[in-house]
């Protein structure tokens, strides 16, 4: 078994997560239940931030909220001295809400409204990360109403797509964010930009995937990237003073998967550039990276109660839990895998095989396949790791399921971060049929 963090098992024989026993979170706030090892959390990040001061290069480490974002959440990436990558209005309604910084809050998208760029400008958001050629021209409008210049990077696709494992490079660009990078699309978006008085053109953005395992496809985008950058210097004086290569380091969700370091990934970015930097004989811009999963991902751990049991004879046996595809659709969406076990028996030997059934109404909602458990029983309570990146950021109602509650635990302290959904609140926006309704 695989212990996360500061998972252990106590002397009850119990998973303990944050030195909280956590058969007593499922008894005290109920389950479905998202726990996050906050240790964790700031390990991570502080990880990735040391990388760079180590190598002595200015740069920002924007934690992507699209994995996980909750005012505490927020709160804690602000204290951890992160900037934010949010890319929608509600995103960034809560990152406000939360306190925190807005010069350190990037804005993305791919289909930004006006209202949303008009907000994240009202808020003086730290920069639009820009992605097409109609958010140029709703920017361009909106920069005559504000006195300082607008601070954007521009989005390119590199032409670099990674997959998990391996990396493949796609000739045609073809993807639906950003500029491409070799199809003349850039060059005509610098030139808009360079020609806008009320915009500043701060640099280049790329992003090549996520759940990667190794640095190749960085450094493949870092080197085309450069390439143009060697050409814009000539054609437009142009020199980028931020270069962001996003995010998407992998995790390790099961044996199979082998994750790098936060530092590998970070020196082997800054080398990347660090080589074009030098041939060109220009100034290091700021090196920024927007990592997502790696922040959160194992830090988070979901509790569910063991119910209904089906046995498929000569076939399988099917263990349903009490949430599914609502509170973790990433089985079903990418048959993502993740490995669990009985927390409340952790010491018992995991070597029955079941697997694991959620309870929404729907053939395809398995969370896990062939998992090795004890003998279940009604009651018991499942841990399902490393639900930390687009779990609760993924949830949904369907089947009109409420939410599940979060907890953030530390030191042998927990802390519910976001209150369980109720029924009520699953009807707090229906409205009732405006004829009056007749009983038949
Ligand atoms: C632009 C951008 N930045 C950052 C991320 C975060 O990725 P990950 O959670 O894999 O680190 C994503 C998601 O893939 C993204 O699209
Ligand atoms: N939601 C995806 C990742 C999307 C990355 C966002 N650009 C996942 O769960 O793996």
């Amino acid at each position: 078994m695989f212990l996360h963090g500061t998972s252990e098992i106590n002397e009850h024989g119990h998973l303990e997560i944050g030195g909280v026993d956590t058969v007593t979170l499922a008894k005290d706030y109920g389950t479905p239940l998202y726990i996050y090892d906050v240790a964790l959390i700031r390990e991570r990040a502080r990880s990735f931030k040391q990388a760079f001061e180590k190598m002595g290069v200015r740069a920002q480490v924007a934690y992507a909220s699209k994995a996980f974002s909750s005012i505490a959440m927020f709160q804690l990436v602000a204290e951890e001295g992160l900037s934010l990558d949010v890319v929608s209005g509600g995103e960034l309604y809560t990152a406000i809400a939360s306190g925190f910084p807005s010069s350190r809050i990037h804005l993305h998208g791919n289909n930004k409204s006006y209202h949303e760029l008009k907000m994240a400008l009202d808020h003086e958001v730290g920069c639009i990360v820009v992605d097409n050629f109609y958010e140029i021209e709703l920017l361009k409008g909106l920069s005559t109403q504000y006195k300082r210049k607008i601070p954007v990077l521009l989005r390119v696709t590199p032409g670099v797509e990674a997959h998990t494992h391996d990396y493949i490079t796609t000739g045609q660009e073809d993807s639906k964010f950003g500029f491409g990078l070799l199809n003349g699309q850039i060059e005509q978006a610098i030139e808009t930009i360079l020609n806008i008085e009320g915009i500043h053109l701060l640099g280049i953005h790329c992003h090549i995937g996520s759940q990667i395992f190794d640095t190749a496809g960085f450094v493949l985008a870092a080197e085309r990237v450069f390439e143009k950058i060697k050409e814009w210097k000539e054609s437009y004086s142009f020199i980028p003073e931020v270069v962001n290569l996003g995010g998407g380091f992998g995790i390790r969700y099961t044996e199979d998967d082998e994750p790098l370091p936060a530092t590998y990934y970070v020196e082997q970015i800054v080398e990347a550039v660090k080589k074009h930097v030098n041939e060109m004989g220009i100034n290091m811009p700021e090196i920024w990276i927007e990592p997502g999963r790696s922040l959160v991902g194992d830090a988070g751990t979901t509790l569910y109660t063991v119910g209904s049991k089906k046995t498929v004879p000569n076939i399988r046996e099917y263990v349903a839990i009490d949430g599914g595809m609502s509170d973790n659709i990433r089985p079903a969406l990418y048959q993502a895998k993740y490995e669990a076990v009985l927390a409340n028996r952790v010491t018992e030997k995991h070597d029955k095989e079941v697997s694991i059934a959620g309870k929404c109404c729907e053939s395809g909602d398995m969370l896990i396949w062939d998992l090795p458990l004890p003998e279940v029983k009604a009651e018991d309570i499942l841990a399902v790791f490393c639900t930390g990146a687009y779990g609760y950021s993924m949830a949904n109602n369907y089947n009109r399921i409420p939410r599940p509650a979060v907890v953030f635990v530390e030191n042998g302290e927990a802390q519910l971060v976001v209150k369980r959904e109720s029924f009520e609140d699953l009807i707090v926006n229906d409205l009732p049929l405006k004829t009056k309704i007749t009983q038949k």
